[in-house]
């Protein structure tokens, strides 16, 4: 069975006192494009943290291809809203930084640094492998990051607004890049945002986190026309997106 299948079991959190987040229950299968859509303060990041396994569930649980998080190789990766690039280190080298955590590249540089340019090519910037991240574009440093995000090859990679400094036509061509390289690989893409574009562009099923403390409130399946279903479903709707 390939990794990357995630279920979350009546997971609620707390910070302090605050409940956040209550009685979340989701199945996400393998290789499925996931979003959850909610206003600021809904509990998104809460809620990938928790996934990332940077939080604990306050209640419930959660376990990735049945087992408990941990931190082998194909651990979910979080990807934020700013690419956080080391300014003084070049693309390549931001691409390298989690195989030297992992230790592949005392073991085998020539190989790792193989591998971060293939990745560098892979998101389109092949020939800024040596750029420094101030001489790249938002949407170009956004690219180093993905590049950067698989270089663990993550079974699930998770999104946290990975878009919102970016123009529209920029972040279109990212959204449809991330998908394509999702699919070739075959990883589970969990995206939390409060923009209903982001979110019909990069999945197939939304979950609508609302309330306080949020809840998963609705499922939407997309079909042909995302954009068009969804708006009608939260037409009149205040508390999302
Ligand atoms: N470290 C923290 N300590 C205490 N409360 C927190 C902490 N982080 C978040 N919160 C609170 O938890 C709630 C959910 O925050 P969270 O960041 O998960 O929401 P969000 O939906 O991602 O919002 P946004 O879209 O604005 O990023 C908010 O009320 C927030 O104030």
């Amino acid at each position: 069975m390939r990794p990357g299948q995630i279920s979350v079991n009546h997971v609620s959190f707390y910070y302090g006192h605050e409940a956040v987040l209550s009685d979340i229950s989701l199945d996400i299968g393998t290789g499925e494009h996931i979003a959850v859509l909610g206003r600021s303060g809904a509990g998104k990041s809460t809620l990938l943290h928790l996934l990332a396994g940077l939080l604990q569930p306050s209640r419930g649980s959660i376990a990735i291809d049945g087992g408990a998080l941990n931190n082998e190789i194909g651990h979910p990766v979080l990807m934020f809203q700013r690419p956080a690039l080391l300014p003084w280190l070049s693309a390549r080298d931001n691409v390298l930084l989690p195989l030297h955590f992992a230790n592949a590249v005392r073991l085998d540089r020539a190989a790792a640094t193989a591998k971060a340019d293939g990745l560098i090519a892979q998101v389109g910037l092949g020939e800024r492998a040596d750029a420094l991240p101030t001489h790249l574009s938002g949407g170009q440093q956004q690219r180093v990051a993905l590049a950067r995000a698989l270089a663990s090859d993550p079974a699930v990679l998770l999104l946290d607004e990975p878009f919102s400094a970016l123009d529209q036509d920029t972040r279109a061509v990212l959204r449809s890049d991330i998908r394509a390289l999702a699919r070739a690989r075959g990883m589970t893409l969990v995206t939390v945002t409060h923009d209903l574009s982001d979110a019909a562009a990069l999945a197939d099923r939304i979950f609508v986190l609302a309330g306080a403390p949020g809840r998963i409130e609705r499922e939407v399946v997309l079909g042909d026309n995302p954009e068009d279903e969804l708006r009608a479903y939260f037409a009149g709707r205040r508390d999302a997106a």
